[in-house]
């Protein structure tokens, strides 16, 4: 596994070489000892699987408040995506500003997004699927979200979004003191 940097600290792309024969691939999702430089001893405590029926929909963008504040690894099984993180961390550098990765299941890269960071994705193609692995169980009282469309970010989706779920469109708007989440 090869980790890069973003410019948003804590945002990594984990890049991995599967082994191909005659049979087709085998590759390694997640590695706590490769992953060491990321997070020593990182423990998975949940692992989950969405499918997304229509290019251009958009899931997103969701975060976890503290104490249920969570590290995740996220990985295009199937199709591929634009995947983006959203840095909410009030004294980081790169505070409200996102980074955009484009994975899929042929460049097998996987997004890392540390806590305090919010994660959205648009499928740039019918029926994709996600792996997700989180270091923190779903806790519904500690579900945070932003819009999508939020100007204060103003992420530039590559295509013309389609559906987005009833609850992801209720969110609130950021407001002009938003004192982010860590
Ligand atoms: C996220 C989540 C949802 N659920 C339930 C709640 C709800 O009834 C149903 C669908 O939830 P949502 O509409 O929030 O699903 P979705 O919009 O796909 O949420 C996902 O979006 C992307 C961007 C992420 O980063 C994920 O962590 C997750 O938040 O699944 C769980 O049981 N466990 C979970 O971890």
């Amino acid at each position: 596994m090869i980790i890069e940097n973003t410019e948003i600290d804590g945002v990594n792309i984990i890049n991995s070489e599967p082994f191909c024969d005659n049979r087709g691939f085998f590759n390694r999702i997640f590695c706590q000892e490769e992953l060491r430089e990321i997070r020593p001893n990182m423990v998975i405590e949940q692992m989950n699987h969405s499918m997304t029926r229509l290019k251009g929909t958009v899931r997103g963008l969701h975060f976890q408040y503290p104490p249920h504040a969570e590290l995740k690894i996220v990985r295009c099984v199937k199709g591929s995506i634009f995947d983006v993180a959203v840095d909410l961390r009030k004294n980081s550098p790169t505070f409200l500003k996102w980074h955009g990765e484009i994975l899929s299941a042929e460049n097998m890269k996987a997004f890392v997004l540390p806590e305090g960071c919010a994660h959205g994705f648009q499928a740039l193609e019918d029926d994709i699927e996600m792996i997700y692995l989180h270091t923190e169980s779903h806790f519904k009282e500690s579900d945070g979200r932003l819009r999508y469309d939020d100007p204060k970010i103003n992420i530039k989706w590559p295509i013309e979004v389609t559906i987005v779920s009833e609850k992801d469109m209720s969110t609130a708007f950021i407001k002009n003191d938003y004192g982010g989440v860590l």
